[in-house]
């Protein structure tokens, strides 16, 4: 099931939390939705759900709003910032009241608690659970009507190395088995493993979307030698983009390493060292998010 958002906008008075945001999440696939604190992706996930209501704009499910959908809950699933519980209820309890509400059977409430390991706290009152609990229980609820659709809030916070791990493995599974989940963050690195594309927003507003790959910047080749005036000369000639970080250092565009060490035994340039450069995700992240965490 495509999700589709159609220029979103909320202003709370006079914030504009989010500005004319339009993106799709494909099924069968994990987005990734990032942008740095404040950036508007906690209103955005709650005007898809119906929770906030858009100043303009559309959020759609296979082409209907969350609100029109024949059963939501068994269409899309969310995880936000931590839901209530009662705080006597047992994590158990807490599975079995919903699945009871959604008419999805004790056997189901027993089969997600295997499947996200509340099974192993599920003893437990939710008043006594960790953050990293409440989260795979929060998942769990959210499961429990198999939806196609999956939003997650940060859902990594609070989890451990190994819980981080694991939520990794187990959202790409669910991705593999045809969903559409989306995964908000404002740290790269925490969807970096886990999402396929990426949407990125800065101020409400979209700066880029598409593979994740695509967010790397473009490798270039740095290259020392004490004739490196003339090269530059010589690949300008030949319309290559050349920078000069210092006075006998080139960084080259657009040619390989191969590339550029034929090209400088073709002018007869001597070289003393050459370095291939691949800006990091997180380096190409903090860029288009202005720098900011
Ligand atoms: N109910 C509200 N009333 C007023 N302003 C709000 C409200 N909810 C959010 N905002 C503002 O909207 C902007 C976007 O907030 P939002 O929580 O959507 O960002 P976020 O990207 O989820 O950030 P974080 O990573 O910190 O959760 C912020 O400036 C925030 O202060």
């Amino acid at each position: 099931m495509n999700i589709e958002v159609r220029g979103l906008t909320k202003t709370f008075g006079p914030v504009s939390a989010v500005t004319d945001l339009s993106f799709e999440v494909a099924p069968g696939a994990v987005t990734g939705f990032l942008g740095p604190n404040g950036a508007g992706k906690t209103t955005t996930m709650r005007m898809m759900l119906g929770l906030v209501a858009p100043s303009s704009g559309t959020a759609t499910f296979g082409g209907k709003r969350y609100a029109d959908l024949p059963k939501p809950s068994a269409t899309v699933g969310a995880v936000l910032d931590s839901a209530g519980f009662h705080p006597a209820h047992t994590a158990r309890d807490h599975l079995r009241v919903y699945a009871r509400m959604g008419r999805y059977g004790a056997a189901r409430a027993t089969r997600i608690a295997d499947l996200t390991g509340v099974s192993a706290f599920g003893d437990r009152k939710t008043r006594t659970l960790s953050t990293g609990m409440r989260q795979r229980l929060n998942l769990a609820t959210a499961l429990l009507g198999d939806p196609q659709v999956l939003l997650l809030d940060e859902p990594s916070n609070g989890l451990d190395p190994e819980g981080i791990a694991w939520l990794r493995q187990f959202v790409r599974v669910l991705a593999a088995e045809g969903r559409a989940i989306l995964v908000s963050s404002h740290v790269l690195g925490e969807v970096e493993h886990m999402a396929d594309h990426v949407v990125v927003i800065r101020d409400g507003r979209l700066v880029t979307t598409g593979p994740i790959a695509g967010l790397y910047g473009t490798a270039t080749v740095l290259i020392r030698s004490p004739q490196a005036d003339l090269f530059a000369a010589r690949l300008m000639e030949n319309r290559i983009r050349v920078e000069h970080p210092q006075p006998d250092h080139l960084r080259i565009y657009g040619l390989s390493t191969a590339e550029v060490a034929t090209a400088a035994a073709s002018h007869s340039v001597t070289l003393h060292g050459i370095t291939p450069e691949h800006p990091t995700l997180e380096q190409a992240f903090l860029h288009l998010t202005g720098g900011s965490r």
